[in-house]
């Protein structure tokens, strides 16, 4: 039976993938989070995957504090690049293919039309640099692997823009957001079900060769602020949202103005469906809600 080792498990992503395992049930899943497998440690790696026998490695630890990278730059290199070099070594090594899930936040921010997969990165933040370095990483050690950048990741788990904009509406009468960064939210349920089919796309294609980097968020384009107001009226919060820049708006990460992604290539060549953002987060919050 084919079997899908996941690290990082607990975060968002993770727990997403977790909720769907009924719907695959020719795959066998490992779920693991840092107390049963510590992705900064080789040996770790190693030892457990001489243990379990591993098809597919799908990463979803990584260090997702992007103003708190800037002040724990060791931490954030260790988990995004470091341990990305391992799980390259590693699945090279033991025939594993990883998917690797990267940023918008590689690049710079300065485009005007949505990013192709292949061009030129530029990351502002050390979050976005980490995270390049472990996509270079794969790239270099490990050819046959997929890393999927996506973007403004949401769920009803853990820690994301979403949850903190439902927790500040309920406490606030009023809420400033910046207008001037723009992108596109993506629902952590919608990536769990595609990075699902890809894998079973390659199980059934054992001739795949378009391994690589693809793009992925849901379909659309929003700033924050935008995204922001969304969410207070489909709450119910009677929160006003206002709209700020990223110069009233301090932080200590410089985040990119402009990081909508390209998707075609992943509708392309996985024949994926991609939902609008705004018709999402009625779904999340449902869930949120029950
Ligand atoms: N969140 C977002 O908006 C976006 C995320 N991404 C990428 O998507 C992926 C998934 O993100 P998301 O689900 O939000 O991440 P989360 O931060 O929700 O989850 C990461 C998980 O990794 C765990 N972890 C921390 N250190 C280790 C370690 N050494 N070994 C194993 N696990 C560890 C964390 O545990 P603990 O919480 O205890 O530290 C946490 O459970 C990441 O690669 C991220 O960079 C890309 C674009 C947007
Ligand atoms: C809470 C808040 C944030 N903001 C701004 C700050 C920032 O510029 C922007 C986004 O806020 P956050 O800091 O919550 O989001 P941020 O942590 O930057 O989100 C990013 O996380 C990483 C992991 C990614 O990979 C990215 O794709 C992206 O999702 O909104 C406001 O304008 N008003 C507010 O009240």
């Amino acid at each position: 039976m084919t079997s899908i080792l996941v690290t990082g498990s607990n975060g968002q992503l993770g727990s997403e993938i977790r909720e769907l395992t009924t719907l695959y049930p020719e795959f066998k899943f490992i779920f693991t989070d840092i107390e049963e497998l510590d992705i900064t440690s080789l040996d770790e790696i190693i030892q457990f995957v001489e243990k379990h026998k591993v098809n597919y490695l799908i990463n979803c630890a990584a260090y997702t504090n992007v103003d708190g990278a800037e002040e724990n730059v060791d931490i954030a290199e260790q988990l995004n690049a470091k341990a990305v070099k391992n799980i390259a070594e590693i699945s090279a090594h033991y025939q594993i293919i990883p998917i690797q899930i990267s940023t918008d936040y590689v690049f710079s921010g300065k485009g005007f039309k949505p990013y192709n997969e292949d061009d030129e990165t530029s990351p502002g933040s050390v979050y976005g640099k980490t995270k390049l370095k472990g996509e270079n990483y794969l790239r270099e050690i490990c050819p046959k692997h997929i890393t999927i950048r996506t973007s403004w990741l949401y769920s009803p788990f853990g820690q994301n823009f979403l949850k903190t904009m439902i927790k500040l509406g309920k406490e606030r009468e009023e809420l400033h957001v910046v207008s001037d960064q723009v992108g596109t939210p993506t629902y952590a349920h919608d990536l769990a079900k595609s990075i699902l089919k890809i894998i079973r796309r390659l199980e059934n294609d054992k001739n795949f060769k378009e391994f690589g980097v693809y793009h992925y968020s849901n379909d659309g384009v929003c700033s924050w602020f935008d995204f922001a107001t969304e969410i207070q009226i489909i709450f119910g919060n009677n929160c006003k949202t206002k709209s700020t820049d990223s110069e009233s708006f301090k932080t200590l990460a410089k985040r990119p103005h402009y990081s909508v992604l390209n998707k075609s290539k992943i509708k392309h060549i996985f024949g994926l469906d991609i939902p609008h953002w705004r018709g999402r987060i009625s779904h999340c919050i449902n869930r949120i809600k029950s």
